[in-house]
């Protein structure tokens, strides 16, 4: 019997690459000011030519304006309206800007299936060193957005960037806390294990996570996490297939969502579909795709937008239907039953 993996087809969006933070490891930011931000128009064009394609996520992720600053309400409201736009063209949005009001978490809701902020580490250390510059990563202030996130009834994905210079009490500790917030609220689908991957434009200078050490991370978070959160791993930041494999034994049970280009880490283009499948398929793993919001957080919804994922689960079933119907690509040890019940 073939094991299941998901995905999600996926599509990012970036409002703008403008952040008030400075963290040392990141390759996507620019100065406030300096980068312009998306227009509808523009992104109505990036938008329609995938509507012809089996993709249903859309990731909006975003560089952020300062609560303070003059320009954080349009800020809000572009990417409010950016959601609106993906809505309305059929897609399923994910939003993650960094840290939000309680307000602008609240309206966002209502345009948005799934949203996500990582949790990172909860260690305040890491404030003297690679967040020096980054008052978004206060720990207190992400903690804070995993608990509004669940009195808002808000499916959510989190999870922790591994190797940013904190130790391996620091993962279990951040762990024990996810676990526990969604004890108290059960809203959290998914908890990616990021691991630290350097690209061209980051200014700390520090090895990557070794992602042969994931496997061991993944066994551990397994057990500290409650069973119904899914473990997440980007395909693209474990290169080594062997070492994918292993992760999967490990526990983990999803690849996230796969887009032309991964935003976060341009210089590590997404593994193709087929690819995928290939190294998985021998080990008798099931690449199964699924969308931004995981089944049991669809009451959850507005009447609006449980519609739209209702609309977008049938045709996520032609699509597995297309597949199973391809002995090339699936096996047929695996019932379909199986398959439209995740
Ligand atoms: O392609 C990427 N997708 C990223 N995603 C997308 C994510 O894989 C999917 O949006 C979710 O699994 C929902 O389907 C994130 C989503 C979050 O909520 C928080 C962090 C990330 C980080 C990444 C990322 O680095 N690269
Ligand atoms: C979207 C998420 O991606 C993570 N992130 C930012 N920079 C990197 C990097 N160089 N490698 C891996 N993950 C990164 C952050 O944790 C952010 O919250
Ligand atoms: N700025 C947000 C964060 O760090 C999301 C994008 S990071 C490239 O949480
Ligand atoms: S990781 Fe996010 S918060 Fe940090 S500088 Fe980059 S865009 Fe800004």
């Amino acid at each position: 019997m073939s094991r299941i993996v998901t995905y999600s087809p996926a599509y990012t969006i970036v409002p703008t690459y403008e952040c008030f933070n400075r963290c040392t490891y990141c390759n996507f930011r620019t100065d406030p000011g300096k980068s312009p931000w998306l227009t509808l128009s523009a992104a109505e064009e990036l938008l329609k030519p995938l509507q012809s394609q089996n993709i249903c996520e859309i990731l909006i992720l975003s560089g952020e304006v300062h609560p303070n600053s003059p320009e954080r309400q349009a800020w809000f409201q572009r990417i409010y309206d950016l959601c609106e736009l993906a809505l309305s063209m059929g897609f399923l949005p994910h939003t993650n800007a960094g840290p939000l009001s309680f307000e602008e978490m609240q309206r966002l809701k209502n345009v948005n299936v799934s949203m996500g902020l990582m949790l990172e580490q909860l260690t305040p250390k890491l404030l003297k060193t690679v967040h020096r510059h980054s008052p978004s990563k206060l720990p207190e202030v992400r903690s804070q957005q995993l608990q509004w996130a669940g009195e808002l009834k808000i499916p959510f994905t989190t999870g922790l960037l591994l190797g940013i210079g904190e130790t391996e009490d620091d993962w279990w500790e951040t762990l024990e806390a996810i676990s526990q917030i969604h004890q108290r609220y059960h809203h959290i689908q998914e908890v990616i294990l990021q691991p630290h991957s350097p690209g061209s434009q980051q200014t700390l200078n520090a090895p990557p996570f070794n992602p042969h050490q994931l496997p061991e991370v993944i066994f551990k978070a397994r057990r500290i996490l409650p069973q119904d959160i899914t473990i997440q791993i980007p395909p693209n930041l474990v290169k080594d297939d062997q070492w994918l494999l292993a992760c999967l034994e490990a526990g983990a049970r999803d690849l996230g969502g796969i887009s032309p280009k991964d935003e976060v880490n341009p210089d590590y283009p997404h593994p193709n579909e087929q690819l995928l499948r290939e190294i998985l398929q021998p080990a008798g793993w099931e690449l199964v795709p699924r969308l931004p919001v995981y089944p049991q957080y669809e009451s959850w919804l507005s009447v609006d937008l449980q519609k739209l994922v209702k609309k977008k689960s049938l045709q996520k079933k032609d699509i597995i239907d297309e597949l199973t119907e391809n002995p090339v690509q699936v096996s047929d040890r695996l019932s379909r039953e199986e398959i439209y019940n995740r």
